[in-house]
């Protein structure tokens, strides 16, 4: 923290204990326990944070706490940081390259010291940091929708909460294709990375994940690392025989009314896989309803359902934010489905992405020329200028710039937002199922 103010900060590794075996190191154990503060989480049980360091280096998260020396005496805990915040990196598949992100979690800063900037601190050091680095864009996925706007960041993909009715039988239209199992779960921690990558390299809007997803799918891990004994989970196989698709699920206490089978997640490398594992959800006997969180935007279930009524969209959510720090290196990985030129300009109060390029677009990809003050617009090419939060919103076509001109985050004549939208257009809204 800026000197001062009294606050010290450390950035660290999760490790482990060197003199107690087993253990979580104190620095990494006070730093949990202080992320569960924060989110009103249980206190950890030491033996569960020894077991999530090691998840937490094969995802390569860096940790940071701000600590406050001052801590008055009946105070919980004086070692342990009043703010937290981690990062790691994955790819973000954007159309065309998959691009690495600078991804941003466990933020959390204790009661006793909100509202003073310390987020402020920790995430403007943190984004330039990154920029530094080379990242051209960062994201987070946020608790609250209020808090990552004035930082730049933008929503730019969404998800859906939906419930199926299944009683009787919940027939879809489309042809079978494949087969479909019950998993071994005591395989599936190897196999669901595996598949989750190449839903990855088809799906614009996916992240990669961190190693506690394919444990979770296994039921090696729930809330707390520990085993879920009623986890059970599917395999769907193309035609061919490949694995291109699982669902990991549980039978939610007898007592629900009505009998209710919750998806925990459910990764397909097509919208084939993606139905053939929802004809098997509703051929189980005995449920009643199936409640799938973090279902895609553009979800063609509804529309292979004989009776699209049995699909509620129970809740539809922000998913993914996204914040530019090398706009031209962002455009440059993406796909286009149109070709065009535009001159694209970004106002950034942080300052890390401010700019003008001119983008031209050419067999879906992108020559991007950055143009200094002063310089003359090109003439014919129609210019739009945009808040950041707006372009990491456009960026993965979840929105479009008609919607967001309206909102004003996008500024320009209409025949300008126009080009920039036939530019940006995606066939399918993108979808991100990578919670962090
Ligand atoms: C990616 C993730 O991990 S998302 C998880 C975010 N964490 C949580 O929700 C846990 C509970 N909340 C918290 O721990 C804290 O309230 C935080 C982390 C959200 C904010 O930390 P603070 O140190 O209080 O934020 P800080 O003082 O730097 O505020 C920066 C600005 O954001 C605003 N702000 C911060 N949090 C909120 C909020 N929840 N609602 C409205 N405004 C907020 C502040 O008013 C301030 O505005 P200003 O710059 O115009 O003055």
């Amino acid at each position: 923290m800026e000197p001062g103010t009294g606050l010290r900060t450390e950035r660290f590794q999760a490790a482990l204990s060197t003199v107690e075996p087993g253990a979580a190191d104190e620095r990494t154990a006070d730093w949990f326990q202080a992320v569960a503060l924060g989110f009103h989480e249980a206190r950890y049980d030491p033996k569960h944070i020894s077991a999530v360091v090691e998840a937490y280096g094969q995802d390569g998260r860096w940790l940071t706490g701000v600590y406050d020396d001052e801590a008055p005496e009946y105070a919980w805990n004086p070692a342990a940081p009043v703010a937290t915040y981690a990062t790691m990196t994955h790819e973000l598949n954007t159309g065309g390259a998959l691009l690495p992100v600078h991804q941003i979690t466990s933020v959390t800063v204790r009661p006793t010291h909100r509202r003073r900037g310390i987020l402020r601190q920790m995430i403007t050091s943190d984004l330039s940091r990154a920029k530094d680095e080379g990242f051209a864009a960062a994201a987070l996925t946020a608790s609250e929708a209020v808090i990552y706007g004035r930082f730049g960041f933008g929503v730019a993909t969404s998800e859906r909460t939906v419930e199926v009715d299944a009683r009787g039988r919940l027939e879809l239209t489309v042809p079978p294709s494949g087969t479909t199992a019950v998993a071994d779960l005591a395989k599936l921690e190897s196999l669901a990375p595996t598949i989750f990558r190449a839903h990855l390299e088809r799906t614009r809007g996916a992240v990669g994940r961190q190693v506690g997803y394919a444990k979770r799918a296994a039921g090696l891990w729930g809330d707390l690392p520990e085993p879920e004994k009623d986890v059970r989970a599917a395999i769907h196989y193309s035609p061919s025989g490949t694995p291109d698709g699982y669902v990991s699920y549980k039978f939610l206490p007898w007592e629900t009314e009505p009998h209710t089978l919750k998806v925990l997640d459910l990764v397909a490398v097509d919208d084939t896989a993606r139905l053939e594992l929802w004809r098997f959800l509703g051929s189980i006997d005995l449920v009643e309803r199936i409640t799938c969180p973090a279902a895609p935007e553009a979800d063609p279930l509804p529309w292979a359902l004989a009776d699209r009524r049995r699909y509620a969209v129970k809740a539809h959510e922000d998913q993914l934010w996204v914040r530019a720090l090398d706009p031209a290196a962002m455009l440059r990985a993406r796909g286009f489905d149109a070709d065009g030129a535009l001159v694209l300009g970004i106002t950034d109060s942080l300052d890390l992405a401010s700019g003008r390029w001119l983008v031209q677009v050419d067999a879906g990809a992108a020559v991007v020329t950055e143009l200094q003050a002063g310089d003359a617009l090109p003439p014919g090419v129609p210019a739009v200028e945009m808040d950041a939060a707006a372009f990491g919103s456009l960026y993965l076509g979840g929105v479009s710039g008609q919607l967001l001109s309206a909102a004003g985050g996008v500024r320009g004549p209409a025949d300008a937002v126009g080009t920039l939208d036939r530019l940006f257009a995606v066939s399918r809204a993108p979808y991100c199922s990578t919670h962090f």
